[in-house]
């Protein structure tokens, strides 16, 4: 047999091996994607971080749907970003000092706070050596590639101690916008063929700025702002989501920091997940080519319905920034981040565009709503917009992904806390069905 032929060979053969219809889940009361019948998720855990409201429930225990909310460390999320709005002001830093500590700093404490994460953004020369080094497509995969490699370069990478698990863990949101801002520039410099610069982290300038500043230099103070309220945005989702979930999977194995946040990365990088704000942003392209009248509802439906049966875009048949796990009627993000992107359009000259988006968004809800014939309510998703945002701010796609990164790292190291210092913690370990019929060996000479 031709060596070079056996991966197809294997692979349709575990075409069948992988055959487990739909109905044994329902026969053997297996929660499909850890969802019950009525599409809410098993309860798996407590928390005290963030809080995920998307239906409320009736005296009977149905499902009531209901407009999204979101907690973090029990404060409204409208509320923490509208003092920042209003006083125009940077908040990232402070929201990632709540978020880990549970507590809202007072004005000393944020001061000291913001000067320990920009003592600790610049990269280990070696790390910048090996960035340049092995380059790289997707910063997704460099980035986490340099969170691995900073086990190696961590005096104490082992040690779940909770003052160590807080030294890493500000290491890691510091480090992360220059880890990105670095490897896009190399990127774009081995691919694209433009002038390559590497810009140190300044002193006195929080996150977001910074990250324009390595990035590309030329910012407004609005730009900054912009990206300093999507970090914020960003910031934390519960335990639940898939990324935050895998780094409470991994840190109640109790294995080390490093290898706990590089599996986070690589959930969120899925296009269901962080990765539909590429993907948001190429359908968003892909249909302004596509579509020849950006107001008609009827050229819009049928091109939406197209891609619903695999037609076209990427054949997936999903229209991406559209539905969500938890929320039904609306995501707070998503409400917060369309008004934001309408005032960023107006300034921009982008109004067209945007009108265009809101009814893609608007008939995108319909046409899923109808193809999927479920009475649950769907609601675009905090990726919906996040793209369109960027874009304006002169921002490239390969980075909107690893944005999101820079922001849910916050997130992810909270939770890994939390998971490693609640009484009666516990190593996560569910349960497969096997459904398998049991075989008898057949000699090698029989087969
Ligand atoms: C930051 C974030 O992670 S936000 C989410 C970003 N992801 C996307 O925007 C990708 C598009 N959306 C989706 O794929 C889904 O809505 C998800 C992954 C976000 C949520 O999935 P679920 O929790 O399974 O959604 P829900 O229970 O409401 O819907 C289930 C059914 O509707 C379908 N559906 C949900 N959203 C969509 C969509 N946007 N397009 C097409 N079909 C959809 C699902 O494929 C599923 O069908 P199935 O039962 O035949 O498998
Ligand atoms: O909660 C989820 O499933 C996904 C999500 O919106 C997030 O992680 O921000």
């Amino acid at each position: 047999m031709k060596k070079e032929y056996l991966v197809y060979k294997l692979s349709d053969e575990v075409k069948e091996a992988c055959k487990i219809p739909r109905e044994t889940f329902v026969k053997y009361g297996v929660k499909r994607g850890l969802r019950n019948e009525d599409g809410s998720g098993v309860l798996v855990g407590l928390t005290n971080i963030g809080n995920v409201i998307g239906y409320d429930r009736a005296e009977d225990g149905t499902l009531k749907p209901c407009p999204g909310r979101l907690y973090y460390r029990g404060y409204e999320l409208d509320d923490l970003v509208s003092p920042v709005l209003k006083e125009k002001r940077f908040g990232f830093e402070e929201i990632a000092y709540l978020l880990l500590s549970g507590k809202l700093p007072d004005k000393e404490e944020l001061v000291a706070f913001q000067g320990l994460l920009n003592d600790n953004m610049a990269l280990d020369h070696r790390t910048i050596v090996h960035i340049i080094d092995i380059e790289g497509s997707n910063i997704m995969n460099i980035l986490s590639r340099c969170v691995l490699e900073m086990y190696t370069l961590d005096p104490n990478p082992d040690d779940i101690s909770r003052d160590n698990l807080m030294r890493q863990s500000i290491e890691l949101i510091a480090k992360f916008p220059t880890i990105v801002a670095y490897a896009y520039n190399i990127y774009r410099h081995s691919v694209q063929g433009s002038s390559l610069h590497i810009s140190h982290p300044k002193e006195n300038m929080g996150i977001a700025e910074n990250f324009l500043y390595m990035l590309k230099h030329d910012y407004t103070d609005l730009d900054a702002r912009t990206l300093d309220l999507l970090l914020i945005i960003q910031a934390e989702h519960g335990g639940g989501n898939n990324s935050t979930f895998t780094v409470r999977v991994t840190s109640s194995t109790r294995t080390d920091t490093y290898s706990s946040i590089a599996a986070g990365i690589g959930s969120l990088k899925g296009p269901l997940h962080g990765g539909a704000n590429i993907k948001c942003i190429n359908m968003f392209h892909h249909l302004k080519e596509a579509v020849s009248n950006w107001t008609s509802v009827d050229e819009i439906d049928t091109y939406l319905n197209r891609m619903l049966h695999k037609e076209t875009y990427d054949k997936s048949g999903l229209i991406y920034g559209i539905g969500h796990a938890v929320y039904t009627m609306s995501d707070p993000r998503a409400v917060e981040l369309k008004r934001l992107a309408g005032e960023l359009a107006k300034e921009k000259g982008r109004l067209k565009e945007y009108e265009f988006l809101k009814l893609i968004e608007e008939e995108g809800v319909k046409c899923v709503t109808a193809f999927r014939k479920s009475d649950k309510p769907i609601c675009a998703n905090l990726d919906f917009y996040s793209g369109f945002i960027y874009e304006m701010l002169g921002l490239p796609q390969e980075i909107y992904t690893p944005i999101f990164a820079m922001a849910r790292i916050v997130g992810w190291t909270a939770h890994r806390i939390e998971e490693l210092n609640f009484e009666g913690r516990r190593i996560i370990r569910p349960a497969y069905k096997n459904v398998q019929i049991q075989k008898t060996y057949v000699p090698l000479d029989k087969r």
